[in-house]
């Protein structure tokens, strides 16, 4: 059996930064991935990169065509071709980054536990067990399907990654879910000039979002031509001779409807990836939604074994998995201070046009906790850069503690608002009054500066 200091089960965002920090330091390390066209986890290969780069094509193809759809799928096919070709490159360079290091193995293949410190990989040429002194899970997440009659027969349904794939434009997308995918793709493809309709569980559209700017993302998605149907919950799929048809009732009274559509995506939620791990074998447990449970500093209940990225729940973000491999490096060769409690605020960014962004709490938030506030809006257009950038929806938003003057929450749905949010991100973090970002001096024109007028408050 081979033996490593420490094997990486996932080729995810934590895995691969962490196999690189080992091997620096002298580790002989495995990283176990389940497909090669995954090196580097989903973020490169079906998930944060392909979107942006898609999103990127359809703002470019929505500013050239309209209502054309011959000149709208061809330059939608181009896209999926281009994104194909940066997925690959960058699949390959993940790839190379880790093998040309003589201490770093990568094993193709499904890894499952067979004992606590073993692992077994199953190639195509048979099993090999490997044999690790530190082992560490980052598997990430699959997509939640849901017991919907005929989902499973269906030849158009899609998840965001099998969509990905599809090179012909739909003409009627039909988006199932409520989150941030929903939402992405549905502007994405509106973009490239597809009819879409979203279907909703719930009967708040973005119940997390204050409704100032739930309705603000709302007013400029239908001005896109986006539907948006609430209280839909979906019962049934079938193929049709053109297309697909999805019969769905509303939940509150339970009135059948039907809509036809060329492609249904199915974007409901994705859950840890455990399925294959076999976690009974080395006696790590997990919670009553399948993530590995972890200590703040990301041990499970098995002390050389470890989990990091969407495998261990909560919020599934890129950058978070990151940091999951920054709280480790701190956990075995650092002064051991980092933990996940002390990472917030957070920010997080919608890609949908224009970006939405937030961080820290909501006004409703704010005020359900008790907190006397100051809340600010601007509109877009206020911003002068928004006019030279000809993208002037949206609004921007900001809620100070009255008593000491400290940003509570910021949520910016405006062009650029993904990387002014990480400007908020840094006042916050680093604990500034709000007249830190009223009085800072930004570029002009920039987005940024409008943070002088929205932190005026
Ligand atoms: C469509 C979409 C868009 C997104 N956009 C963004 C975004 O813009 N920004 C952002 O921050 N986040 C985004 N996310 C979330 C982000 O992709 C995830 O949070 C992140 O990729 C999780 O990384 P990870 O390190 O947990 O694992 P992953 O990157 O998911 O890697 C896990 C790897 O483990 C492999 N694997 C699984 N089981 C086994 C096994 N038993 N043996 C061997 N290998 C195995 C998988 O094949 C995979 O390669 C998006 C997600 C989706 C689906
Ligand atoms: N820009 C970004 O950072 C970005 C972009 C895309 C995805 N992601 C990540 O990927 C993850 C998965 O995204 P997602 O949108 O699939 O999940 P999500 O968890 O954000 O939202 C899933 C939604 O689907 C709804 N839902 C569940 N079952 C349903 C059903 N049967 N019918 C209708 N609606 C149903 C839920 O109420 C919820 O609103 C997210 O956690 C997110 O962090 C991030």
């Amino acid at each position: 059996m081979k033996q490593y200091d420490a094997i990486i089960i996932g080729f995810g965002k934590a895995g691969k930064v962490l196999a690189a920090e080992l091997s620096n330091r002298g580790w002989k390390v495995a990283i176990v991935e389940r497909s090669k066209t995954m090196y580097g986890g989903s973020c490169p290969n079906i998930a944060c990169i392909p979107t942006k780069a898609l999103i990127h094509e359809a703002d470019i193809s929505s500013l050239f065509f309209h209502e054309d759809y011959p000149k709208q799928a061809n330059m939608y096919k181009q896209a999926i071709s281009r994104k194909n070709k940066l997925t690959s490159f960058l699949r390959d360079s993940n790839y190379e980054k880790l093998s040309k290091r003589p201490n770093v193995t990568i094993y193709t293949g499904v890894g499952s536990f067979t004992s606590a410190n073993t692992i077994k990989v199953a190639l195509p040429d048979g099993d090999i067990e490997l044999q690790g002194k530190e082992i560490f899970i980052n598997t990430g997440s699959t997509p939640i399907i849901p017991a919907i009659d005929g989902i499973k027969q269906s030849q158009k349904v899609y998840t965001s990654a099998t969509m990905l794939e599809v090179d012909l434009l739909p003409k009627h997308l039909i988006i199932v879910g409520g989150g941030y995918i929903r939402l992405e793709f549905a502007s994405m493809y509106a973009g490239f000039g597809s009819k879409v309709t979203i279907l909703e569980g719930g009967n708040k559209f973005m119940p997390n979002e204050d409704r100032d700017i739930a309705n603000s993302v709302k007013d400029v998605m239908k001005r896109k031509g986006i539907e948006i149907r609430l209280n839909s919950r979906a019962q049934s799929i079938h193929d049709t001779n053109d297309g697909v048809t999805l019969t769905y009732s509303d939940v509150s009274d339970g009135t059948p409807y039907f809509i036809d559509g060329d492609a249904i995506l199915i974007a409901t939620g994705r859950k840890p990836m455990i399925k294959d791990l076999n976690l009974s074998a080395a006696g790590v447990t997990v919670d009553a939604h399948g993530a590995i449970t972890v200590s703040d500093q990301l041990r499970t209940n098995v002390p050389h074994i470890w989990a990091m990225g969407d495998v261990k729940g909560g919020a599934q973000f890129t950058y978070l998995s990151l940091d999951d491999f920054r709280i480790i490096r701190d956990q075995l060769f650092g002064d051991k201070k980092r933990d996940i409690g002390d990472r917030t605020p957070v920010p997080y960014a919608v890609f949908i046009d224009p970006p939405l962004a937030h961080i820290g709490l909501t006004e409703e938030e704010a005020l359900k906790r008790g907190y006397s506030i100051k809340v600010s809006r601007l509109p877009a257009t206020a911003v002068v850069r928004s006019r030279t950038l000809q993208q002037i929806d949206g609004m921007l938003k900001a809620i100070v503690n009255n008593h000491n003057g400290k940003i509570m929450g910021c949520t910016l749905f405006c062009v650029d608002a993904s990387e002014i949010i990480n400007i908020v991100a840094i006042a916050m973090k680093t604990g500034q009054h709000y007249t830190f970002l009223r009085d800072f001096i930004f570029t002009h024109p920039s987005m940024s500066e409008g943070l002088n007028e929205l932190f005026d408050v």
